[in-house]
């Protein structure tokens, strides 16, 4: 067991720091007074002041060494939920996850926050204004989100008050902005490839897009409201937007301030996921002869046409959150940031 470090040490470490989510961490971590680094399979930039050190999370070795002398560590790591690599999964978010709280023990850490996401509520089936207490999915949409389900149980349960390791989870939802490698670069594809006509029913339902600062401000409020004996310990948080918006007003906006047209006809709900649900069955039968990666998988279907917005009412009463950037200034700022997928670029 290491020698624990300082308490009130502002020197942390982002797990997952070259990602997206990761690197907006960093950057605002540092603007705070943090002293930052970075633990991920690679190096993706470079800032000043922020030590790398690449390994996999899975590696305890690697690990240890990388967080000597942190005091709070941010895992926002994870599998990009596009894969759909079961072993994969399994092996970075659960195993992974496993010797991430083994190695912030042995290393001396104080407190752990994980970056969870909303999606462990979700079946596929309406959620409205969902809060924290709703039950982990039964029947988890995808193996992302099952390994995200027993992630998130393995982080809040290492909570141990007494020993002085105290955990939480941030659950962000529809996470969006500037280097996004994941929501506006699928969408943009979609409509080049003049995908992006149809409205998936009837285009009423509500969503939350949560602008990157925003998850970011949680996730630093998070660690510093987490202390012994406050309500934070052990506890998941909805971190969004607190704006839920129509799913499509949203594609919408995105697609339309970068020069593409906005989705206009309408098709029936069961008939699109029945057809996902057939395309992606067929894609495990072939898997052994070809491989192919359809645009309308079961789980994108499933988001495009249903409402899944949460309440964020626990991160305000713990917390104080509140978002620091709305919507609209949001999908300003990101439109902005990719003059390379405007139309016509
Ligand atoms: N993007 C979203 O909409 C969203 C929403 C809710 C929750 N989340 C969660 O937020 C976190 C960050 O997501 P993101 O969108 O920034 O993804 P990202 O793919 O941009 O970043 C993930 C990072 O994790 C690293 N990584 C993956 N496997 C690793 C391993 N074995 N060892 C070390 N590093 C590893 C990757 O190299 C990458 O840099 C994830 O945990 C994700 O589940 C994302
Ligand atoms: C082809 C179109 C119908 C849709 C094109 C946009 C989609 C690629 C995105 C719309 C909602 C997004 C989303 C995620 C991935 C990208 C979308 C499907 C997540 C599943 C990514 C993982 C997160 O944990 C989920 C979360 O809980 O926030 C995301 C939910 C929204």
């Amino acid at each position: 067991m290491a020698t624990r470090v300082r308490p009130g040490s502002k020197r942390c470490a982002v797990i997952g720091g070259s990602g997206f989510l990761g690197r907006h961490l960093v950057e605002k971590l540092q603007d705070r007074g943090y002293s930052v680094s970075v633990f991920d399979l690679h190096q993706s930039y470079q800032l000043q002041g922020v030590t790398f050190h690449t390994g996999d999370l899975c590696d305890r070795q690697a690990l240890l060494s990388a967080l000597q002398g942190v005091s709070l560590v941010f895992h926002c790591a994870s599998p990009a939920p596009a894969s759909d690599d079961r072993a994969l999964f399994e092996r970075v978010n659960i195993r992974g996850t496993q010797t991430v709280i083994a190695a912030c023990i042995e290393a001396g850490v104080q407190k752990l926050i994980l970056t969870s996401s909303a999606s462990v509520v979700f079946e596929g089936t309406d959620i409205k204004n969902g809060r924290e207490d709703l039950p982990y999915a039964r029947k988890p949409i995808d193996y992302y989100t099952a390994t995200k389900i027993q992630q998130e149980k393995l982080v809040l349960e290492a909570c141990d008050e007494q020993n002085g390791f105290l955990t939480a989870a941030i659950r962000p939802h529809g996470i969006f902005g500037p280097r996004d490698p994941q929501l506006v670069p699928i969408l943009v594809d979609t409509a080049r490839r003049g995908k992006m006509k149809f409205i998936i029913g009837d285009g009423k339902n509500l969503v939350d897009f949560t602008f990157v600062e925003n998850v970011v401000h949680g996730h630093i409020l998070a660690a510093e409201c987490l202390r012994p004996d406050s309500p934070t310990c052990g506890k998941p948080y909805h971190i969004t937007n607190d704006e839920p918006v129509r799913f499509w007003d949203f594609m919408s906006d995105v697609l339309v301030g970068l020069g593409y047209s906005a989705p206009r006809y309408h098709l029936p709900y069961t008939l699109v996921y029945g057809l996902a649900l057939l395309l992606w069955l067929l894609t495990l039968v072939l898997r052994p002869v070809m491989s192919f990666k359809p645009t309308f998988t079961p789980m994108r279907v499933a988001l495009a046409g249903t409402h899944h917005y949460y309440s964020c009412e626990r991160a305000k009463e713990d917390l104080g959150y509140k978002p620091v950037v709305s919507l609209k200034d949001g999908i300003q700022r990101t439109v902005l940031s990719y003059p390379h997928l405007r139309h016509g670029a």
